[in-house]
């Protein structure tokens, strides 16, 4: 197996020649009753960069995202996020944190009741603070003119096809100008053309909004075009570890098995 040494960077100024760490997981174990699932998870992730993280599924690959947001604790290891220890903040101070990173999970979380314009005021009220209203107008005409949807903020959700939910549930993800962006299986669910459609504007977001992103997913198309670097889980475990080209050379029998 084919694991590089993760190197114990954290705390590392963000100087000349050295990438700026914004997430780092380390010793990372997690059991639920007598089921162990994170048997000792190590990652670090630079700024700016997208991680994707490959796996079967039950491997805990969400687990892990729900311990570095504080949804879960750990039983071991440590996660430092934007230069906090994660387990070490009270309440308030992990809502704060929890401000500067976005989640889009499989559904798109869209208040159905609510028109797309409303739903992106509704985060920009709430995260941002944001009252003025011609501001308000600027930021979702300019995020929805980003997700390629320029004209979608008076419809419903019920309106919109599932890509378009998709592209709006990433809008409005991105208006609250998080650091970091959590996705977990973003593309599930969607036929091959718009999966490749919205792992195209994950990248181009990347790009454009400057995030640091982790992607699970088990779409090996989404991995290749988002990527930066790829993870692969197994048995509570990172277990290989590369640029998608580089694993896809690879020999070893079990990375291969997931490039066929
Ligand atoms: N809150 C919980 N209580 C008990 N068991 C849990 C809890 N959350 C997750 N698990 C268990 O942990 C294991 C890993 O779950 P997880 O959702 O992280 O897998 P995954 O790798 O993300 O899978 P998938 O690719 O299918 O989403 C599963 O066996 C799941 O049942």
């Amino acid at each position: 197996m084919e694991i590089a040494e993760h190197k114990a960077v954290a705390n590392e100024p963000a100087s000349k020649g050295k990438k700026e760490v914004v997430i780092e997981i380390k010793g990372l174990k997690k059991a639920f009753g007598d089921k162990q699932v994170l048997k000792g998870i190590d990652l670090v992730v630079h700024r700016g960069e997208n991680v994707v993280v490959l796996g079967r599924s039950g491997q805990g690959k969400s687990v892990t995202i729900q311990c570095l947001v504080g949804l879960l604790t750990p039983d071991e290891g440590t996660l430092n996020v934007l230069g906090q220890e994660v387990n070490k903040l009270d309440d308030k101070e992990l809502k704060e944190l929890r401000t500067k990173i976005g989640f889009l999970f499989q559904g798109a979380a869209l208040y159905d009741s609510m028109t797309v314009r409303e739903n992106m005021e509704f985060a920009l009220t709430r995260v941002l603070k944001i009252t003025d209203q011609s501001e308000l107008d600027q930021r979702v005409d300019d995020i929805l003119e980003s997700v390629g949807l320029p004209d979608a903020a008076e419809k419903m959700p019920s309106d919109l096809s599932g890509g378009m939910r998709k592209r709006i549930g990433l809008a409005r993800t991105l208006i609250v100008n998080p650091e970091i962006m959590l996705y977990d299986e973003p593309t599930t669910g969607l036929d091959p053309i718009t999966s490749r459609e919205i792992s195209q504007l994950i990248l181009d977001m990347q790009k454009k909004y400057k995030t640091t992103s982790i992607i699970i997913t088990h779409d090996m198309e989404c991995a290749k075009i988002t990527a930066d670097r790829v993870v692969i889980m197994d048995d509570g475990k990172y277990v290989a570890e590369g640029t998608f080209e580089e694993l896809h050379k690879s020999t070893d029998k079990f990375v291969k098995s997931y490039f066929i």
